[in-house]
């Protein structure tokens, strides 16, 4: 039985379990459920903190996990991405009060706060600069009014959250996260994360594109088949009236309304947008 991570809460919680759901999984009903056995699949879900996932992922207790990349490398543990997931998007950044700090360089020699120790020390490290590293558990952006710290490295989304405590951030990027699937360094995938991934990839692709049908005057067909070249080639049949054929392909969500301008300036007519509920290609 496959034995899969999920985090229990926080930011990647609900997207998490929306994502598995649509893969066709049980999902818990119960925010108190922290083991879950869908019988039917052969997996065994563990609603775990996603700070914890990296470790159970490394330490082979459970096969694979979701995470956010951020907390995978600040776990260093042996734990690898599989796939990335779509959702959680953040950077991780240095921020500090105005005029404080110019650049990464004049870390040197101040104390730095932030709940992924594991992840600055590294990258303090890698750049040749001495700080102290202070590790709270969350709102860090309070630890400079508290006088703890004199510059932070933490999740930076919005950006609502630094501008609200007067903060702004300096240095490049740390890291750009999202959420992830994991899975133990080393061990080759085995056949069951691998309909795990298909599954999941299953689900990124049918959000991010629709089915498109439409008609068309045979002689424009070509035309109209180079705007929606779909992702192999676009199914083509023939209508009763045979001066018109009928055109199917899964085209951009993004792009759909553009295409159609196109489609219909083209001489296309009856054009029909429909969403994707699973696909596997
Ligand atoms: N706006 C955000 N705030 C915090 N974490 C975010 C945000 N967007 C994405 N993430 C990702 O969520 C993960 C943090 O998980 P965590 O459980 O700590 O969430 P959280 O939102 O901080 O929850 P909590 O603070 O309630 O424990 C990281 O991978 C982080 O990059
Ligand atoms: O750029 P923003 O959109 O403001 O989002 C980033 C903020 O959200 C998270 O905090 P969270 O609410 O999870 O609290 P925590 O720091 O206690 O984890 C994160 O730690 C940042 O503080
Ligand atoms: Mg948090």
């Amino acid at each position: 039985m496959l034995r899969i991570a999920v985090p229990n809460k926080g930011s990647l919680s609900e997207a998490s379990v929306e994502m598995l759901r649509e893969a066709g999984y049980r999902v818990r009903r119960d925010s108190k459920e922290l083991v879950l056995t869908d019988a039917d699949n052969d997996v065994e879900f563990f609603y775990l903190r996603p700070r914890d996932i990296a470790v159970y992922v490394g330490s082979g207790t459970v096969d694979c996990g979701i995470t956010g990349r951020d907390l995978l490398l600040d776990s260093g543990s042996a734990a690898i991405e599989v796939m990335t997931l779509g959702f959680g998007g953040s950077t991780f950044r240095y921020a500090a009060k105005p005029g404080t700090c110019a650049s990464v360089e004049e870390i040197a020699g101040r104390r730095v706060a932030t709940s992924y120790s594991g992840l600055v020390e590294k990258h303090l490290a890698g750049l040749g600069i001495n700080a102290e590293v202070v590790r709270l558990d969350g709102a860090v952006e309070t630890a400079i009014t508290l006088g703890v710290a004199d510059v932070i490295a933490d999740v930076v989304e919005t950006g609502t959250t630094l501008r609200q405590q007067g903060l702004e951030v300096f240095g490049d990027e740390i890291l750009r996260s999202e959420a992830v699937l994991i899975r133990r360094e080393g061990s080759g995938e085995t056949a069951a994360v691998e309909v795990l991934r298909r599954r999941l990839t299953g689900v990124i692709t049918a959000r991010h594109y629709v089915m498109l049908d439409y008609d068309v005057p045979v002689d424009l067909v070509e035309d109209a088949c180079a705007i929606t070249p779909g992702l192999e080639s676009p199914t083509v049949s023939q209508l009763q009236n045979k001066d018109w054929a009928a055109v199917r392909a899964m085209v951009p969500r993004s792009r759909t309304n553009a295409i159609m301008d196109e489609l219909w300036d083209l001489g296309a007519r009856a054009i029909l947008v429909t969403d994707i509920a699973a696909c596997r290609l």
